[in-house]
Parts: C-alpha cells; structure tokens; sequence
C-alpha cells in the first residue's frame, strides 16, 4: 500500500529533516509511527499524502509513484491532521458537507451516522466550530477523514485532545477500520495508542528509522528476561530482582512465604529510550 525509499527531506539548506526513511505498510495494516516532537513524523505525513513537494527518494502508495495520480490518490486516501483544518466559522455540519463535496456523492458516508458513531453532541451540530472544545474538533476531524470510506487513512494523533472514554471510543473505530480493509498510517507519540492498535511500529528519532517490527517482537528482543520477586522471610518483607533462568530450579534463596512473583517485561516506551536515547514526551 505504502512504499517509502530513501526519503529526504529539508525545509531549509544545509539542514536536512528526513534523512532518507526506508519502510513500507502492506494492504489493511495498522503501521504506527512513532517519535518525539521535532523527528519528522508531520513532515513525513505530510509528503505522503502530497501537502509537501521537493523531497528526495521515491514514494508509492497504491502501487503507483505519488508524482503521477496526486488526483486519483486524493479520492483513495483520509487525513485527520496534527491541528484540526476545519473552517472555524461554520458548523459541524456545513464543514462535513463541504469537504464531502470534493468527492464522488456515491463514495460519502453519511454524516450524521458518522457524527452520531464519533459520539458528538448533537446540539452542536449547527454551531460554529469556534464554540466546540478540543475533543469535539477532534470528532469532526476524524468524521472528515472517514467521510469518504478511504482505503489508506492517514491519522496524525488521533486521540491528543481526548478524555479517555473518547480516545477508548476512537480506538475502536480504528479497529473497525482495518476489519474492513482500509489501511491505517497512524502518527503518534503515544504509546498506548501503538502498543494497542498498531501491527508494526516504526521508531523515528532525528529524521531516522531507529528500530521497525511489531510491538511483540520488539518487547522479545528487548526482553531483560528478569522477575520482579515479593517475599517474606523472618518477618520481614523484602522484594528481589533476578534472572528469569535463575527459577529453573526453584526459588534460589531463602524465603517463608512468596507474595508475588512478575516478570520485568519492558514496555515499547522503555524500548523506544533504548533505540533513541530518549523518551516520548
Ligand atoms: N514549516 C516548517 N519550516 C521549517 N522547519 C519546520 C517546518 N515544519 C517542521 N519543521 C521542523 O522540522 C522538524 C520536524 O518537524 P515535524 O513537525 O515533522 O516533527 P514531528 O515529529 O511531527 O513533531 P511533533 O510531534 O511536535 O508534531 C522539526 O525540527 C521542526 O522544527
């Protein structure tokens, strides 16, 4: 579906953003894509769905350079944006039926059902965006991208703006998504987000891939194959760190009674520190 070679990028001279990305995202995936602020997920995004010219390398989506059918691509794919682009002084509505406007009539979900499934409050349907809060923009912006049915869909932080009943909510629909085929390029810096939904993960850091695979395997690799061990012993509680091989044998120390026993499994936050050097936020 997508297919991204050496990709470069720079909006000024002598410092480059991108610094030739390799990856590809097949057919009804979910390809999370991850980095703290300032590594280039935005600039990527935007070069993929065509907003930003003049970059190096190759890029395909649909089989097809997006040189060639930058129209034809525009009908196929959904974007939710970083910032919400919505016309502040209309409503919900008035912003829905224009962006549904650019598109065949034949290919638009109706709106309403798609407010109503985005939960949003349907006393504002007709007033200005200007009056909404950060999460019913976010409705809207996800109801833009999913107005009509793409087959690729491009999510930049679909749930920054969100309480956690909304982020649950989009989550599932991103779910219904790929189980009906489409596509999702999610652009995130939050892990639960990728650790939930995403097949493969990319790690971006300083315009560079830094590690690629899916979160299982990631964690496997990473494993530090270590238990996290409460204990009693001679009145005592006491909680001890050791080698998973260490319990082949049974407990190796002496103890009166085991509280609990967990293994250390390092979370994809913990990993992405270990492949970039730093954290998320
Ligand atoms: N229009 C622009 N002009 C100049 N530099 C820019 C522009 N947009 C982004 N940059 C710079 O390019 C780099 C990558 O930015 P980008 O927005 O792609 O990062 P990001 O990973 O999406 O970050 P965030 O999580 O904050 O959205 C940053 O150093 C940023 O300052």
């Amino acid at each position: 579906m997508i297919k991204v070679k050496d990709l470069t990028f720079s909006y000024q001279k002598n410092k480059q953003t991108l610094h030739g990305l390799t990856f590809s995202v097949s057919d009804g995936e979910i390809f999370g894509f991850l980095g703290p602020n300032g590594s280039g997920k935005s600039t990527t995004q935007k070069i993929l769905t065509g907003i930003l010219n003049g970059y190096g390398g190759e890029v395909n989506l649909f089989n097809q350079s997006i040189v060639i059918k930058q129209k034809e691509f525009q009908e196929k794919i959904g974007v939710l944006f970083e910032f919400p682009y919505l016309y502040t002084n209309l409503s919900a509505l008035d912003n829905l039926n224009y962006f549904a406007s650019f598109y065949p009539r034949e290919n638009c979900r109706d709106i309403f059902e798609l407010l109503e499934m985005l939960d949003f409050k349907n006393d504002y349907l007709k007033k200005p965006v200007s009056s909404y809060s950060k999460g019913m923009r976010q409705r809207v912006s996800m109801a833009r991208a999913l107005l009509s049915n793409p087959q690729l869909l491009f999510l930049d932080e679909p749930t920054s703006g969100l309480d956690p009943s909304g982020a649950v909510l989009f989550r599932k629909i991103i779910e219904e998504e790929k189980k009906k085929g489409t596509t999702v390029f999610l652009t995130t810096h939050n892990m639960v987000d990728a650790d939930l939904l995403c097949d493969r993960v990319a790690f971006i850091a300083d315009g560079e891939i830094k590690a690629l695979d899916t979160p299982k395997k990631l964690k496997e690799k990473n494993s530090n194959h270590q238990a996290k061990i409460d204990y009693l012993y001679q009145g005592k509680s006491t909680t001890i760190t050791i080698e998973i091989a260490e319990l082949g044998g049974g407990i190796p120390f002496p103890h009166d009674e085991i509280i609990s026993i967990h293994s250390k499994e390092p979370t994809l936050e913990d990993i992405f520190i270990h492949y970039t050097g730093r954290g998320l936020s």
